[in-house]
């Protein structure tokens, strides 16, 4: 079971994802961000990539995609917030969209 990220280290974590554009959702313990990409191929490309890397660490975006552009947000649904999860798979998310 993962644990709820609190205090310091909840806050260290939102200051490096902030440096990537990920911010904090309002009214809600979770991150977004927006990412867009050239077309819808890359769009769905990196969604399918990240498929596979969500479904091997059993963590699962919430998100949509509109043609180039895809909501991303996280959460980790079993502590109602953010887990060091969130953050791995954000780092992931990132690295593949570079
Ligand atoms: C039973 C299963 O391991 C859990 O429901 C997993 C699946 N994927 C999940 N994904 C996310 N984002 N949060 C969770 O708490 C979560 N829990």
């Amino acid at each position: 079971m993962a644990e709820k990220l609190e205090g310091a280290a909840r806050a260290e974590a939102l200051t490096t994802l902030g440096e990537s554009g990920w911010a904090e959702v309002d009214g809600r313990d979770a991150i977004h961000k927006t990412f867009v990409f050239k077309n819808f191929t890359r769009a769905f490309g990196w969604m399918t990539q990240v498929a596979i890397v969500a479904e091997k660490m059993d963590h699962h975006p919430e998100w949509s995609n509109v043609y180039k552009t895809v909501e991303v947000t996280l959460a980790t649904h079993d502590v109602d917030g953010l887990s060091a999860l969130d953050v791995t798979l954000a780092a992931k998310m990132d690295r593949l969209a570079s």
